[in-house]
């Protein structure tokens, strides 16, 4: 049975003024020049069999190509961050077999930090929550979304991923300016003003990183601080993951503080393994590893809130002098 779509019908004119994408699928599949035609459908009906031999398509073919390219597109476009209400962690086991006994519920907007000795489960815990496991890792946890299991299309679908990763090493191997590379995925989001977007991430990245990039610096030429910064942003404004997993935003040159405080503005849900004090504080809650299972639950109190602006005239002083030896001073005296 081949796949009809509305679009076809549109005429032409309007078709590619509200969705200029489709002259790239077009041009991808050598019809960028098609035989004149009311709408895309007549256009298509007029091609002669040898160009639909070049394409490789039979007609009826070509038209549900199309028509799924335009449902996928309609799927990327629509919004899913209001699906996300809630996540929940259900406990499974730890290494030795000993039951966890705590069931987590996850908002958006909230940050939950992950600490623990090397070795104790951290990354698992994390792995657990971007698999949405189903009592089928090693941990035995099971992972809702609003309360219910997630179905099966969710989990395994790329391109309404749930969960986003902001890993340690960023390697690009591309050779793009900072610019090209944010418009080039903002394109690929469909976002209604990409040129916007970009600067508005690139400002953003900007104002993370301890020191500036241009638009046009090369990506590759990025220092380690400067490219997190980029990439925090990207996926704070581009990125439609309602779950963000972080693991260390280490002290590179990058206002940490924040980029958290941006990621948790965005209304994510954000889940960061970190030992810094300062970024533990700022969570909502901090889970305790031992042994491969989560030992503990701290909320963090107004004690411990009350801690945090002292670290972090702490980490304002060390932070100048961090600045000092990186402008080649001594270090003597008050600072
Ligand atoms: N509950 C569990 N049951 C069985 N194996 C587990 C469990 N939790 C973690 N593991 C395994 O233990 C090993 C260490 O865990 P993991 O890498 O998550 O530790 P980590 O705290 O992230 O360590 P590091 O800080 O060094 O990165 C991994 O192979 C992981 O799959």
């Amino acid at each position: 049975m081949p796949m009809k779509t509305p679009y076809a019908d549109l005429p032409l004119e309007r078709l590619f003024h509200e969705h200029p994408h489709v002259r790239d699928f077009l041009a991808a599949l050598g019809l960028a020049e098609l035989p004149a035609g009311p709408t895309l459908a007549s256009c298509l009906a007029a091609l002669d069999e040898e160009r639909l031999e070049d394409v490789g398509l039979e007609r009826q073919e070509l038209l549900a190509r199309f028509a799924a390219y335009m449902e996928g597109v309609e799927r990327l476009l629509r919004p899913q961050r209001a699906t996300i209400g809630s996540v929940t962690v259900i406990g499974g086991r730890d290494k030795s077999g000993a039951a966890e006994n705590f069931t987590l519920e996850l908002r958006p907007g909230e940050v939950t930090c992950i600490v623990g000795p090397t070795g104790s489960g951290k990354s698992r815990f994390l792995a657990d929550i971007e698999w949405l496991a189903q009592g089928d890792s090693p941990t035995g946890r099971r992972v809702l979304i609003n309360g219910a299991v997630p179905d099966p299309g969710r989990r395994y679908a790329v391109d309404q991923k749930l969960v986003a990763q902001l890993s340690q090493n960023m390697n690009f191997v591309m050779d793009l300016s900072a610019e090209e590379f944010i418009s080039l995925h903002a394109e690929s989001r469909m976002v209604a003003e990409p040129a916007a977007v970009t600067r508005t991430i690139l400002d953003l990245a900007n104002s993370l990183a301890g020191e500036q990039f241009t638009p046009a610096t090369p990506v590759t030429a990025l220092s380690g601080g400067q490219s997190r910064a980029l990439m925090i942003a990207d996926v704070a404004c581009l990125s439609s993951s309602p779950i963000v997993l972080i693991d260390e935003i280490e002290n590179a040159g990058i206002d940490r503080k924040r980029a958290l405080a941006l990621l948790a503005d965005r209304d994510k849900i954000i889940l960061m393994a970190t030992h810094d004090p300062i970024l533990a504080l700022m969570g909502e809650r901090r889970l305790v590893f031992k042994n491969g299972g989560v030992a503990r639950i701290i909320a963090t109190s107004a004690a411990e809130r009350a801690n945090l602006a002292r670290f972090e005239e702490m980490d304002a002083r060390l932070t100048a002098v961090r600045h000092a030896l990186r402008n080649g001073e001594e270090i003597a005296g008050e600072f």
